[in-house]
């Protein structure tokens, strides 16, 4: 379905063709504007940006597709942008799998946590890890997001606990996004949980006068999380933390209202934080105080899901006017990493319909994460990330249930994966399989 003829002069040209839909994009700015899906589209781009979308027809009238490096006839299919992932866990070691069993048994993951196992049990096998392990568990972790349509990920330490590891984590997903396809922003979250027999307070304060410095000076991180759980970091404390990252210019995010209700809802609107998440336990008010302070909310059904909880009010916070993103969570305890899966239990579960879980997964999850205005757009200026869908309507994502409906991802106008694997940029296999 796809080609690499070799054919440019200047500049790469990458063309796509006889889309079933493309999916443009909101109608407006992003929020809960309708998705703009033109029929039997097509795109054209430039050195990885779009130049110019429209009809099949007009597209290959003006741009004649054997002038073209990397040839994509979607013969009927759906196109759409690539996802944003605004929510991961990714840099870690160790396996969790039977703490699945144990809850499956009945065991919260309160008590796994309380009892040293859970955030902690990760922490020991990531403190043991070497720099070169945490590179090549990410790599892995990011081929399969890719392969699921994942162009763009949030990645976030917090398994050190400690000034040294914390770095490392950071410094593996930096190494990472300088040689993976998914890009990535890094986000600091030293307050993930309380290291054994330490205590909450003065551990949130070996954060705010040891790791955040470090954090700073290593220049990686633009974001920083807090867990505010009950249990975990308390309204106040979280507070301590994220304004000192303040002081250090990085941008608030919380992780709100994920087991209980405590308050980090309106913390992160009070600090007009870039995202509040989890939410489940969040009311109408606090809501509308994120509405108010334009933060992003940011709903993780994988994780209701696996816990066996009730899902976030997503269409109270639609209604709410809010721009309800999407994430995976991925993470020891929420073992998914497809946003197709997300998108399906975000329809499933939450209520919300194909259309807003696809722009929650892709111009919303980049409000979330402060990226540019055009990203998880395909308008001309956009970059050319986008995915050839297993299907003739977008809503194929949300509703295959047997596995990945992403044929072929491109990254910056490339086809970086095809078929449920990531391949070769360089590779010449496009031509041996092309349709021409
Ligand atoms: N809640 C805090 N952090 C993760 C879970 C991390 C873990 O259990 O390892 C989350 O977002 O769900
Ligand atoms: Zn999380």
């Amino acid at each position: 379905m796809s080609a690499e003829n070799g054919a440019g002069t200047a500049g790469h040209k990458t063309i796509v063709y006889n889309a079933g839909e493309l999916a443009v994009g909101p109608e407006g700015s992003a929020g809960n504007d309708d998705l703009r899906v033109l029929t039997d589209g097509a795109l054209v781009a430039v050195d990885g940006t779009v130049v110019s979308v429209g009809s099949s027809e007009e597209i290959t009238r003006s741009y004649p597709p054997e002038n073209a490096d990397t040839v994509i006839d979607a013969a009927g299919n759906a196109v759409v942008p690539g996802f944003v992932d605004p929510h991961t866990h990714a840099v870690f070691a160790g396996d969790r799998s039977d703490e699945f069993e144990a809850k499956l048994e009945g065991t919260t993951y309160q008590e796994l946590l309380a009892d040293g196992g859970g955030i902690l049990r990760t922490v020991r096998a990531t403190g043991e890890a070497s720099l070169e392990e945490l590179v090549a568990n990410l790599r892995t972790h990011l081929d399969v997001m890719l392969a699921h349509g994942t162009t763009t990920a949030e990645v976030k330490s917090g398994y050190g606990l400690d000034t040294d590891t914390e770095c490392r984590l950071l410094e593996a997903i930096s190494i990472v996004d300088d040689s993976h396809p998914v890009d990535l922003v890094a986000t600091f979250l030293g307050a993930h949980a309380v290291p054994p027999e330490t205590d909450a307070d003065a551990y949130v304060e070996q954060v705010i006068d040891e790791q955040l410095p470090a954090v700073a000076n290593q220049g990686i991180a633009r974001f920083c999380d807090v867990f505010c759980e009950d249990g975990v970091f308390s309204v106040e404390q979280s507070r301590r933390v994220l304004e000192a990252g303040l002081e250090f210019g990085l941008t608030p995010k919380v992780h709100a209202e994920e087991l209980s209700h405590l308050g980090g809802t309106k913390l992160a609107a009070d600090l007009e934080a870039a995202s509040a998440d989890h939410l489940l336990y969040s009311t109408e008010d606090d809501i509308d105080a994120l509405v108010a302070a334009n933060t992003v909310p940011v709903l993780l059904p994988g994780t209701a899901f696996g816990l066996g909880e009730s899902y976030a009010d997503a269409r109270g916070m639609l209604e709410a006017g809010a721009p309800v993103a999407l994430a995976t969570d991925f993470n020891p305890n929420c073992f998914g990493r497809s946003m197709t899966f997300t998108q399906t239990l975000a329809c499933v579960g939450m209520g919300m319909t194909p259309a807003e879980a696809l722009l929650g997964s892709t111009t919303n999850a980049a409000m979330a994460l402060d990226l540019p205005g055009e990203t998880g757009r395909l308008e001309p200026g956009a970059s050319a990330d986008f995915l050839v869908v297993d299907g003739p309507r977008y809503a194929h994502i949300a509703y295959q249930l047997d596995g990945n409906p992403v044929r072929t991802v491109c990254k910056d106008g490339r086809v970086v994966a095809e078929g449920g694997r990531r391949v070769d940029t360089d590779s010449d296999r496009f031509e041996a399989e092309g349709t021409r």
